[in-house]
């Protein structure tokens, strides 16, 4: 999926060769074996990636997933679309990924601790502030950020808080981390609804994923007034037309650990729930959601796309053809993520703290110039909005890699 959006924008960009290529391939593909003493004594060993795709713009950055579905081909195209989300956004980054192949949610909390340390230490030679930062990303968040930054600073003698963002703001995170992806989504759906002169308060929702970009693209489009008429995670799907309330799911979620059996809402089927009626649509969960079967059947006015890759390239091609859902991009819905995350970096190499009002409102300046990029990008250039988002990012890269030279 990630080469073939690669193709498209490289394509329209018409990239030297010896440029397309260097932009095209990852940098450093980094497998590494993490031993792991389970609770019953028995010892496992789980598999752990990193993809740095390329440095020529700064550091890489990008989060770390612990999910069962984890294998380097995935973390390799999660990386690739940091790249271009980094460069769309301004951000000095080139683009990574990790993750470990692993069900978190099986996991004790000492058996998490021990994997992600091991994971850090075999990683401590390839990782750094002006290396490689990670950050949280699905099965992850700010306590594992904690445990890297502890044996990375173990390591170095200091405490090296710019080694990861997304940390606890007690470790020096950023105030506005934890938020700032499902805020961004949220900010930039009601953009989206401005530009087809939809009503915040008259809108409806639906988001699929109730972790930490979908609870809190909830909770800001909320206070919005937008109205959320359907929520899934893994344990089932929730439907209430007048409006599931998100501050009772969340206590409902926190004992149950799941949104099902909510007693505000019904229970409805999830893939069924995805085509219900609604103004915005919110995939916030996994990759390959919208697919060829689906994408026809979409009732939505806007896709907007708060996970990494949830729509297919041929669930793109129908939604073109269809010509009637104005589609936010991932590298543009979810970009408030890596874009606090570098605030935090910044914070943290100049020893200096932000209020979450000055992060919060340097996120939306950022998100408001580069959503309109996108938007005049695609209307001068009459494609949709994910080419222009890829291509805006894919000539930043490629610029500095150019401009940089090849040695011969
Ligand atoms: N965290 C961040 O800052 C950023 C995250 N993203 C992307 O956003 C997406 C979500 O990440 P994040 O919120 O951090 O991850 P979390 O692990 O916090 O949450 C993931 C959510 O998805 C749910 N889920 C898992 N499988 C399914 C399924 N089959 N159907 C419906 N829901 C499912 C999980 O349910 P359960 O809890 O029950 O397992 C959980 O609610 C990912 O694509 C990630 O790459 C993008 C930018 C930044
Ligand atoms: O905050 C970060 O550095 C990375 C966030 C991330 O993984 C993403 O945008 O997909």
């Amino acid at each position: 999926m990630a080469s073939t959006q690669f193709d498209r924008a490289a394509d329209y960009l018409d990239l030297d060769q010896s440029v397309r290529e260097r932009c095209k391939w990852p940098k450093r593909l980094i497998t590494v074996t993490v031993p792991v003493q389970r609770d019953n004594g028995d010892t496992e060993v789980f598999f752990g990636y990193r993809v740095q795709h390329h440095l020529s713009r700064g550091p890489v950055k990008g989060g770390l997933r612990f999910h069962p579905n984890v294998s380097i081909g995935e973390v390799a195209a999660l990386a690739m679309w940091m790249n271009w989300k980094c460069a769309l956004m301004g951000l000095p980054y080139g683009g990574g990924k990790g993750g470990i192949a692993c069900d978190p949610r099986s996991m004790s909390t000492r058996e998490l601790e021990n994997m992600t340390r091991r994971f850090t230490t075999e990683m401590l030679p390839f990782i750094g502030p002006e290396t490689d930062v990670m950050a949280p990303d699905m099965g992850t968040n700010a306590q594992t950020m904690a445990w890297i930054t502890d044996v990375y600073s173990t390591h170095a003698g200091h405490l090296v808080p710019s080694i990861v963002t997304g940390k606890p703001v007690e470790l020096l995170g950023s105030e506005g981390r934890t938020q700032a992806t499902g805020h961004g989504v949220a900010f930039t759906i009601s953009r989206a609804f401005y530009k087809l002169g939809i009503e915040d308060t008259k809108a409806t929702a639906i988001i699929q994923g109730f972790g930490n970009v979908g609870a809190h693209a909830a909770y800001t489009l909320a206070r919005y007034g937008v109205t959320i008429t359907g929520i899934s995670d893994i344990t089932g799907a929730i439907w209430n037309p007048k409006g599931i309330d998100i501050n009772q799911l969340t206590e409902h979620v926190a004992k149950t650990h799941g949104v099902k059996d909510f007693p505000g809402a019904d229970a409805i089927d999830p893939e069924e729930m995805l085509t219900q009626p609604c103004d915005a649509l919110v995939p916030a969960a996994l990759e390959q959601v919208i697919h060829a079967d689906n994408a026809g059947k979409l009732q939505c006015r806007v896709l907007a796309e708060a996970a990494n890759g949830p729509t297919t390239p041929e669930a793109d091609t129908i939604l073109e053809e269809r010509g009637d859902i104005f589609l936010i991009p991932d590298v543009l819905c979810n970009a408030g993520g890596v874009t606090v995350s570098y605030f935090e970096w910044v914070q943290n190499l100049q020893h200096y703290q932000w209020s979450e009002q000055e992060v919060l409102s340097k996120l939306e300046t950022m998100l408001e110039k580069a959503f309109e990029n996108v938007m005049h990008f695609a209307e001068t250039n009459q494609m949709s909005h994910r080419v222009a988002a890829l291509a805006l990012g894919v000539h930043e890269v490629a610029k500095v890699k150019a401009t940089r030279g090849l040695f011969p």
